[in-house]
């Protein structure tokens, strides 16, 4: 069903505060924050006056119905998105304080903090210790030694260590999606990242593997910031403190997953949820 024809017998009840969550003063320091963020492709005005903040050592689980922006968003924060001719953004993306959509800050600086996970498991064409080796290589590492205890440290972080550790001059095609979809993790954590950025990680697994992503997805933010995008409600359920939902552009509801899933602010949250579309 299309955003447009979304409808409820029930008044539209609106958060007039979607987005603005208040964080008790507990909470950990601001990793990201998106202030009136807005992004068009050509014509298409994608993303709407999106305020947003995440967290360190928290997970973050960004919903939304199909066409909703929440790709977008994801690919914005690590300036993936700036690869599409055409886009055009306003608006500021602060990463520790400094605007990275502001044309002096160098997207180099944000390629060793964030990593990315993609929907499905993209390992390069070379051997499991290659693949996780790589990127470490690049940022100057060349000691055999030290780039042997990253490609141990990081494939257990990744709990696929002892699936592994007996073939790791094997090409990591021979292994299985799920296998492959730790592998890209623990290709991220080779890097040693602050935030881990996942863009629906899981879609392409069976139930099993899913389930290790999600208990991966645990353990990991103890270390790290998740941002992780979404179909699955039971998932964003399961593993996010926070979760933001996005319509058509708009973050329309953004809170502690347990009030988002228990008590929305918005009915649109609430349709949404409940399966009454998207
Ligand atoms: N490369 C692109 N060029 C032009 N328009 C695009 C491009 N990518 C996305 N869009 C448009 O931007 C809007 C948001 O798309 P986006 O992929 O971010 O949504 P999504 O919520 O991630 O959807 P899905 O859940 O289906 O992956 C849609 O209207 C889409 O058609």
């Amino acid at each position: 069903m299309s955003q447009s024809s979304v409808k409820s017998k029930r008044p539209v009840k609106i958060n007039p505060e979607a987005g603005s969550f208040k964080e008790p003063e507990t909470a950990g320091k601001v990793v990201y924050d998106t202030k009136e963020l807005n992004l068009w492709y050509s014509e298409t005005h994608a993303l709407k006056d999106v305020n947003l903040s995440f967290r360190e050592k928290e997970v973050t689980a960004i919903i939304g119905p199909s066409g909703c922006g929440k790709s977008t968003y994801i690919k914005t924060l690590n300036r993936m998105v700036e690869l599409v001719p055409g886009v055009r953004t306003t608006g500021e993306i602060t990463y520790k304080g400094k605007n990275i959509l502001d044309r002096s800050f160098k997207v180099e600086e944000l390629r060793t903090k964030v990593g990315m996970v993609f929907q499905k498991p993209n390992p390069f064409p070379k051997s499991i210790y290659e693949n996780i080796a790589y990127g470490p290589k690049i940022h100057g590492i060349r000691n055999k030694k030290v780039l042997d205890e990253i490609v141990e440290r990081s494939l257990r972080g990744a709990y696929i260590w002892d699936e592994v550790k007996d073939r790791l001059n094997e090409n990591a095609y021979g292994l299985s999606g799920g296998q492959q979809q730790r592998l890209c993790i623990a290709r991220c954590l080779a890097i040693e990242p602050e935030v881990i950025l996942m863009d629906e990680p899981t879609s392409a697994l069976d139930p099993k593997s899913t389930l290790r992503i999600e208990e991966l997805v645990q353990e990991l933010k103890k270390e790290y910031s998740i941002i992780i995008v979404t179909h699955n409600m039971q998932q964003a359920a399961r593993i996010s403190d926070k979760t933001a939902f996005f319509l058509n552009g708009e973050v329309i509801e953004f809170n502690e997953t347990n009030t988002i899933f228990t008590n929305p602010a918005d009915s649109r949250t609430e349709d949404y949820i409940s399966g009454r579309f998207g």
